[in-house]
């Protein structure tokens, strides 16, 4: 159902952050975007529009055309027909890039290399030596570069990271995530299926590793038990599905078992109906309770977390849009995950400590883990281009 997310988000976004543009601030950041991506809106055009610190000033496209009709639709001031035309203007400070994900590593390091600070999509790159070389780059420019995983920055996050972080209900036994997409929701022709720029169900619903390291406070897997990926018909380097375990190290040496499942074509039930109820979904054993959270990739669209208490067999529900251990009063029930998200890279970028960050180390060991159950799972993995 991550198509039908994607779409109440849009929706979403345009409702609430037009009805709250405000006045940009005098030395607000200006960012250009790589790409004409269906994505843009809701990551980053709607949300910069209730944000002062920041103004979308630019926009790229392989097209000009594309540009110049995206800059007119958003009120974009200034278009390009070519990325590196972008890359090459010195009034902007930071670029998004939502290109395909093959693409990310290379026109990151050319936007680390003119000087850009970088919100880049998910994932990262196409594997973890590409993730340690634009980190490399990164560093040594001392500009910010972040993987735009924008569901971590949501105070629903935060709240079920609380339940876990303290041993409150005990250590994490094990965990469960998944992520799905109806079959034939994905068109043919998507990016998403396309080997040359990295495609397939894991990278793309890179979400459910990213969860679980999320709420393990976990590095890289240290074991891929199994790894079974169900091949796409019209090209067996691409998984449709993914189904993996996962060991990771927790605390100090405790080993906990992950269980993951990505599929961009799930069979509907009775071929006909799809599974609209099969939305991101993780859950969390601990010794003495099982912790759900519904929903967890946008959450402000609707979200709820239980609690199932082993002890006194009750279960509590909570739902959080606002607030939350790490915003406090910071923040609107009407943010998406990516206005929070824009809220941290602006801070960061300002020099400003954000309340929550994706670190480079961690977008490193996540790639490492995709890696890892790609070679697992016999398909390899996944290479990068320009
Ligand atoms: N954070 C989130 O919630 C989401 C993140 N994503 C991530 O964002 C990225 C973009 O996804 P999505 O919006 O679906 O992408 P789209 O297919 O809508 O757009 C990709 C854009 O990349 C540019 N491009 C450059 N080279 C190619 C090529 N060879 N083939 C296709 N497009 C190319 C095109 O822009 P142009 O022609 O203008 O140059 C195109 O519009 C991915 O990395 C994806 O994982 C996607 C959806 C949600
Ligand atoms: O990042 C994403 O989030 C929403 C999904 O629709 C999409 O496939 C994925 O790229």
């Amino acid at each position: 159902m991550a198509m039908a997310l994607q779409i109440a988000t849009f929706l979403q976004q345009y409702i609430y952050a037009s009805q709250h543009a405000i006045k940009k601030d005098q030395n607000a950041l200006r960012i250009g975007i790589l790409s004409t991506a269906m994505i843009n809106p809701a990551a980053l055009i709607r949300p910069a529009e209730s944000h002062g610190g920041i103004i979308v000033s630019a926009i790229a496209s392989r097209d000009i055309n594309n540009a110049k009709e995206t800059a007119h639709k958003y009120g974009i001031p200034h278009a390009f027909g070519s990325y590196e035309e972008l890359l090459a203007e010195p009034g902007i400070d930071a670029v998004y890039i939502s290109l395909p994900n093959g693409m990310h590593a290379a026109w990151a390091t050319k936007a680390l290399n003119a000087g850009k600070h970088v919100l880049l999509e998910k994932p990262v790159t196409a594997n973890a030596d590409e993730a340690r070389a634009i980190a490399g780059l990164a560093e040594e420019k001392g500009l910010v570069l972040v993987e735009a995983f924008h569901w971590q920055f949501h105070p629903a996050s935060h709240a079920v990271k609380d339940l876990v972080a303290d041993h409150k209900f005990g250590k994490i036994i094990r965990t469960w995530a998944r992520m799905t997409s109806p079959a034939g929701s994905i068109p043919k022709s998507d990016i998403r299926w396309q080997w040359d720029l990295a495609g397939g169900s894991l990278m793309d619903m890179t979400y459910v590793i990213s969860a679980t390291r999320y709420f393990l406070g976990a590095g890289a897997a240290k074991e891929v038990v199994y790894a079974t990926a169900r091949p796409l018909q019209e090209d067996n380097r691409i998984d449709e599905a993914m189904d993996a375990l996962l060991k990771f190290e927790v605390d100090a040496g405790q080993v906990v078992q992950s269980h993951i499942w990505t599929d961009m074509n799930r069979a509907n039930v009775g071929f006909l109906i799809p599974r609209v109820w099969e939305l991101p979904s993780i859950e969390i054993e601990t010794e003495h309770a099982i912790i759900y959270y519904y929903n967890f990739m946008m959450p402000h669209l609707y979200h709820y977390i239980t609690i199932y208490d082993k002890r006194t067999k009750i279960t509590t529900t909570q739902k959080h849009y606002s607030g939350g251990p790490l915003w406090g009063t910071r923040g609107e029930k009407w943010w998406s995950t990516y206005r929070y998200q824009l809220e941290a890279f602006v801070d960061k970028v300002r020099g400003k400590q954000p309340v929550h960050w994706v670190t480079l180390e961690s977008s490193i060991a996540q790639m490492e883990t995709i890696d890892a159950v790609y070679e697992k799972s016999g398909l390899g993995k996944r290479q990068g281009h320009e």
